[in-house]
């Protein structure tokens, strides 16, 4: 099947910014355009240069520093706005002028206060001062959607006129529905033949959740550039969301004999980028980027999953820059996926091992939302072994102070007997932790350390959660005491007791596999 070719007008810079707390610097703009360049957008909105003075010096920093992709900038049909627009992308080796007016009865009475016959010599005017400016213009109908079919070619027809390259039919107010979309393409390509000879773009708002229908509708009928967002953010309820249209062209490709020149394994790292700079998350569910998109958590499916992943995946992680799916291990899930991550974590279970292990697994599941590995490790050892080796602490004690070095003295019990070791650190925690793994012979690094007072007043006890990484992977440990030392002291335990019970475990299925 001969594909068309259709080109991404990638709007992140420009309507995405519009999204309340995604404004972003010139040099935040600067690393997204050059993502966007890596994505192979066709082209970047990079902003509206006459709205600021940082936004005109983002527009020509992208203009002049990103190479590839069409630069384009938007301006109201003003000729201040359109010369601004210009100044901006003069340097940009493929510059493109975008100007925009209403064309709805809406707009034009209550906003622009101009009637049918102002806005078509607003039309003329600005696209025709664009065009002396750029070759490459492109006009957008704003609100072309609750707009009169037939004014709305008039406009459409004189644009094309004074030398528009591509006209935007914009679901400004994300109104329309994919079928009426459609016809309206169709109508104004069957009024306006000179639409022919231009490329026609379509622009979606998600007000009903449509955007991506609508877009899809709108190349069926004859559209060849989509407008869209990286995260589908934009003003309101967003646009159209590049991932999702373009992965929907590339998964359903025998529906839709299109393509676009995107490098789909770099969607997920440019999702990524723009939430780094602008801070707004990804929502866990959202398509293609969404860190559920891979992930699968009830039983049934991770059972399927494990068969063959396309049972419950219509595109493989890889394709969008995912790494892997994943089996999120949750009240939900089964035997068959505790199973297989018992086993990637080096205790494969015999089958009546693992029907103890999962009746324990299902308890906690229930009060706890998120299960670690160590709480794996944990029931697998509440399960089956009788006989912990765990350390108790006996006696801590440390001194530290600005002009000396922190040192610690701890006694342990482990397996019966009593040690005491000293040693010192960066400070007394640190001293004591180092005295702990002297004794134990393990060598905890902690990554996380977290105190916080659980009541109030100078006798306040203080809460201590630890993060500390083991060759056997992370395991937390928490003790509460109001003396900070004590209390870290035993949250350090907490964590080493947990890997010696992993370890003690691990030896107890070993010898009963040999
Ligand atoms: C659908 C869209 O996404 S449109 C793009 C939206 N983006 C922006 O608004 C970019 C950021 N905007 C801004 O910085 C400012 O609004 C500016 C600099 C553009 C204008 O600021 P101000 O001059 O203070 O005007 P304000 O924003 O209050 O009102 C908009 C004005 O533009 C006029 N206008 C709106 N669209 C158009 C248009 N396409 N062509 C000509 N004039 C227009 C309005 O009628 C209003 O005119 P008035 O000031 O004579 O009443
Ligand atoms: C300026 C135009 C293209 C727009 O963003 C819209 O109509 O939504
Ligand atoms: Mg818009």
């Amino acid at each position: 099947m001969k594909r068309q070719p259709i080109a991404i007008f990638d709007t992140t810079l420009r309507d995405g910014e519009q999204s309340p707390g995604c404004s972003m610097q010139p040099q935040e703009k600067l690393r997204m355009a050059l993502q966007l360049a890596a994505l192979k957008v066709d082209v970047i909105e990079a902003g509206f240069p006459v709205a600021s003075e940082e936004d005109f010096a983002a527009v020509s920093l992208v203009a002049r520093r990103v190479k590839g992709p069409v630069i384009a900038a938007l301006c109201r049909a003003l000729p201040l706005d359109i010369d601004r627009a210009w100044a901006a992308l003069k340097e940009a080796a493929r510059p493109r002028i975008h100007t925009f007016v209403s064309t709805s009865d809406l707009h034009m009475t209550h906003k622009l206060q101009k009637t049918r016959a102002e806005v078509l010599a607003m039309t003329r005017e600005g696209v025709r001062r664009a065009a002396g400016l750029c070759g490459d213009v492109e006009f957008s109908a704003e609100d072309a959607t609750r707009s009169d079919l037939a004014f709305l070619a008039d406009v459409v027809a004189i644009a094309l006129e004074e030398g528009a390259t591509v006209v935007n039919i914009p679901d400004t107010v994300g109104y329309t529905f994919p079928e009426e979309y459609r016809n309206l393409i169709l109508a104004l390509r069957e009024r306006v033949p000179a639409l022919e000879r231009a490329v026609i773009s379509v622009h979606c708002h998600n007000d009903l959740g449509l955007a991506v229908a609508n877009t899809l509708a709108a190349l069926e009928a004859g559209a060849r550039q989509v407008e869209c967002t990286v995260n589908g953010i934009g003003e309101r309820a967003g646009n159209a969301s590049l991932e999702e249209v373009v992965m929907a062209l590339r998964v359903r490709g025998e529906h839709f004999p299109y393509e676009t020149g995107i490098v789909t394994p770099e969607l997920f790292r440019t999702s990524q980028v723009l939430s780094n700079i602008t801070g707004v998350q990804v929502q866990p569910n959202k398509a293609i980027v969404g860190r559920n998109a891979f992930a699968h958590e009830s039983g049934i499916h991770q059972h399927g999953m494990l068969a063959n992943p396309m049972t419950y995946e219509i595109m493989t992680p890889e394709s969008v820059g995912v790494k892997t799916s994943s089996l999120v291990l949750g009240k939900h899930s089964g035997r068959h996926a505790l199973a297989q991550r018992y086993e990637e974590l080096g205790y494969p279970l015999e089958k009546g091992t693992l029907e103890g292990v999962y009746k324990l697994f299902t308890d906690l599941a229930d009060h706890k939302r998120e299960i670690f590995d160590e709480d794996l490790i944990a029931l697998l050892y509440d399960g089956i072994t009788e006989d912990p080796q765990t350390c108790r602490l006996v006696a801590v004690q440390a001194n530290s102070g600005t002009h000396s070095i922190a040192t610690a003295l701890v006694t342990l019990e482990c397996a019966g007997g009593e040690t005491t070791e000293t040693a010192s650190g960066d400070g007394p925690v640190n001293a004591v932790c180092e005295a702990i793994n002297r004794i134990t012979g393990l060598q905890g690094e902690i990554q996380d350390f977290r105190l916080h007072s659980v009541t109030g007043g100078a006798d306040a006890q203080g809460e201590v959660h630890v993060r500390v990484r083991f060759p056997e992977g992370v395991f937390t440990g928490r003790a509460a005491s109001t003396d900070i030392v004590h209390g870290s002291a035993q949250a350090y335990l907490d964590a080493i007791n947990k890997v010696l019970l992993a370890r003690s475990c691990r030896e107890s299925m070993t010898s009963t596999h040999a």
